[in-house]
């Protein structure tokens, strides 16, 4: 009886934080991991474009970077108080120590890694992201990719993202990880 209504893959420890570059796939695999665990999504850009109504780049034009980061922490610090959820970061959440205090004290964290090639390739046709507004975005998303790389590799978990898996697949292996380290607790079924 019931079998074939989807059970959730388990119960979670504590939330499940992703970070890495633009492009990653930390909002498309969240929201993957969080239909499989039934738990909530949450994206930390999200948020501070509800709040704030206004969309990222309209917040780096009219307020600045500094400005944008701020919210930022303050919205990480406040999904982490509230039970275990999956959060999408945005790229450069993982650059602030202090976020990477808290994220470290309070989550499980999953690098998505990611090359070039993958990243322009899901980046470049979208115009949401005011770093990438530049002469040569290509170039200086590379920049980015090179100056942070040693940053996310603080993390104690990685996948490296392949651009043949889709996105529940890629979803399937930051699953493996989070039984491995004991996030996933699997539940008994009966
Ligand atoms: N495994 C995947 N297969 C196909 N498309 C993907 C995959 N992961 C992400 N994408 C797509 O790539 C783009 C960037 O992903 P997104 O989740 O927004 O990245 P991030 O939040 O890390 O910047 C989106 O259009 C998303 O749907
Ligand atoms: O890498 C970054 O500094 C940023 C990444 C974006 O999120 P995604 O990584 O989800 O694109 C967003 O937070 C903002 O445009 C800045
Ligand atoms: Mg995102």
């Amino acid at each position: 009886m019931g079998e074939s209504v989807p059970q959730p893959a388990g119960e979670l420890a504590r939330s499940v934080v992703l970070i890495g570059m633009m492009g990653a796939g930390k909002t498309a695999i969240g929201r993957a991991l969080s239909a499989t665990l039934g738990v909530p999504m949450r994206d930390s850009d999200v948020e501070i474009v509800e709040s704030s109504q206004l969309t990222i780049a309209e917040i780096f034009e009219r307020y600045g970077e500094p400005f944008f980061r701020e919210k930022e922490g303050q919205v990480i610090a406040r999904l982490l108080d509230g039970p275990p959820c999956i959060l999408s970061t945005g790229g450069g959440a993982w650059l602030s120590p202090a976020n990477r205090e808290m994220l470290l004290e309070q989550a499980s964290v999953v690098w998505l890694e990611a090359d070039l090639p993958l990243l322009w390739s899901r980046v470049k046709h979208k115009t949401h992201r005011p770093l990438l507004h530049t002469d040569d975005p290509r170039a200086t998303l590379a920049e980015l990719l090179k100056a942070r790389t040693p940053a996310y590799a603080l993390a104690p978990d990685k996948v490296t993202v392949r651009p043949e898996w889709s996105i529940d697949a890629t979803a399937d292996k930051v699953l493996e990880i989070l039984r491995s380290n004991g996030t996933l607790l699997e539940t008994t079924s009966r």
